[in-house]
């Protein structure tokens, strides 16, 4: 695909789709209430239907209109053993969401995804799950897709886990649920909290102190109705170009604001970008806002530490914001980056180096050295089939002299099926 580059302004006001880790919780947790569970604004992306084409598997009848669904729960008990095996497609989360409700099911299920989920380390969950009684199989002695799982009878678990990961707590928490006894789960930094938050509005009991989270088990959940808000991560693209092309103006409208999720607007704000948060609301579920960003004059960062989960998704197109600014950022203590859909540090360095960005890898990061123009000599990119790498190259292609060609643009659907349509009416705007 040819990308529209050297872009002039981008105006205009946007409706981001729905969260992306919000939507899967509200089917899977819809799918093990008791009644039925309304969801508005879910994000029709390819990761989310793979999470609802997993549940119809196992018996739940879902009905999807759009961004419209509706999920006639049976209780954990009432998931029935699917006859054919189910595809995770390229979600992370709902592989390992996935395991954490399968280990509590007393039936037999396989798990396969695409390439890329078949590189990516399962074992956080798998070896966890194992402890607490799940039965699991899988290629590497369960680290890698496919994988096979019988549930049942689970002992709860105190787990003090090495990453920060929402998919590794979620996992053990959605087991916890059913475990004979108090599952209790500590992370390094917080991690996104959208499963504490979600299973409380089903009705469950949930405790935060800190760091630790924990679940009583032998738990039933209740039908919710969810609201789903605008997904930040998609949100980001757009915060990023409107700071970077010149003479923009861009609204984003309901976006989730919860605070494990804004770790991008604390770098903008580090980094001088005009940016106003506007009309925050529903601060007890999901919070939610307007932002406003306008084309600014942006200076360097570091970013690490406990910043990092709270903008994991964000650091391709926070690497993109660093070329155009004066000074070297750097970005550490994110090798997680490795394990994602792409390893992020590899190829955000690749694609921005040929549009002559100063980019460098580092075992945990990268530094970016700016400002730099951005200019292509028939450059041809490519997204390796990561939704975020497809989705920072055509925000960089806006403000690269010459010619650039993205290969495999298909991947953004995962998580953003109208960015291209959303980006050409800013164009407009
Ligand atoms: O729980 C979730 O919905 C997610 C958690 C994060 O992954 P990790 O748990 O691996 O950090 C994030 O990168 C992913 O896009 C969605
Ligand atoms: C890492 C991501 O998702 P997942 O882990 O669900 O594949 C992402 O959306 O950037």
């Amino acid at each position: 695909m040819q990308l529209r580059t050297n872009v002039n302004s981008l105006k205009g006001e946007i409706y981001v789709p729905g969260d992306k880790s919000i939507s899967h919780r509200a089917v899977m947790f819809g799918a093990i209430a008791e009644g039925t569970t309304h969801i508005t604004n879910f994000l029709t992306g390819e990761d989310c239907l793979s999470t609802i084409d997993c549940f119809r598997k196992m018996g739940v009848r879902i009905e999807q209109n759009d961004t419209e669904v509706i999920v006639e729960g049976k209780g954990i008990a009432g998931l029935s053993e699917p006859t054919e095996v189910l595809n995770v497609g390229n979600s992370g989360t709902t592989t390992r969401l996935l395991l954490g409700i399968l280990a509590a099911c007393p039936f037999h299920a396989c798990l396969i995804g695409d390439d890329s989920i078949a590189k990516r380390p399962m074992d956080r969950v798998t070896k966890p799950l194992r402890q607490m009684g799940a039965h699991i199989d899988g290629r590497m002695n369960g680290r890698y897709t496919p994988l096979a799982i019988r549930g049942g009878a689970l002992q709860p678990i105190e787990y003090v886990s090495p990453v920060a990961s929402a998919q590794v707590k979620s996992a053990l928490l959605l087991a916890g649920l059913h475990a004979d006894g108090t599952t209790t789960v500590t992370e390094p930094h917080k991690s996104r909290d959208h499963t504490e938050r979600m299973l409380k509005a089903f009705g469950a009991d949930v405790h935060v102190d800190g760091l630790t989270v924990s679940v009583t088990g032998k738990q039933r959940l209740h039908a919710a109705d969810i609201y789903v808000p605008g997904d930040i991560s998609s949100a980001a693209f757009f915060l990023v170009a409107g700071a970077i092309v010149p003479n923009s103006e861009i609204t984003l409208k309901n976006v989730g604001v919860n605070p494990t999720r804004t770790g991008i607007l604390d770098v903008l704000a580090q980094m001088g970008a005009n940016v106003s948060i506007e009309n925050i609301r529903n601060e007890e579920s999901e919070p939610l806002a307007d932002i406003t960003v306008r084309t600014s004059e942006l200076k360097a960062t570091e970013i690490g530490g406990e910043l990092i989960p709270r903008l994991i998704d964000e650091i391709p197109i926070i690497a993109l914001l660093a070329t155009q600014a004066e000074g070297t950022t750097i970005i550490k203590d994110a090798s997680e980056l490795k394990v994602k859909e792409t390893d992020r540090i590899a190829t955000v360095v690749s694609e921005l180096r040929k549009l002559g960005a100063d980019i460098e890898a580092t075992d945990d990061g990268m530094i970016i050295r700016g400002k730099t123009k951005l200019r292509a000599n028939h450059a041809v990119v490519d997204s390796f089939g990561d939704h975020r790498i497809g989705m920072m190259l055509a925000i960089a292609a806006c403000v690269t002299e010459g010619e650039v060609t993205l290969q495999r643009p298909e991947a953004i659907a995962v998580s953003y099926p109208s960015f291209f349509a959303h980006l050409h009416a800013l164009q407009q705007g």
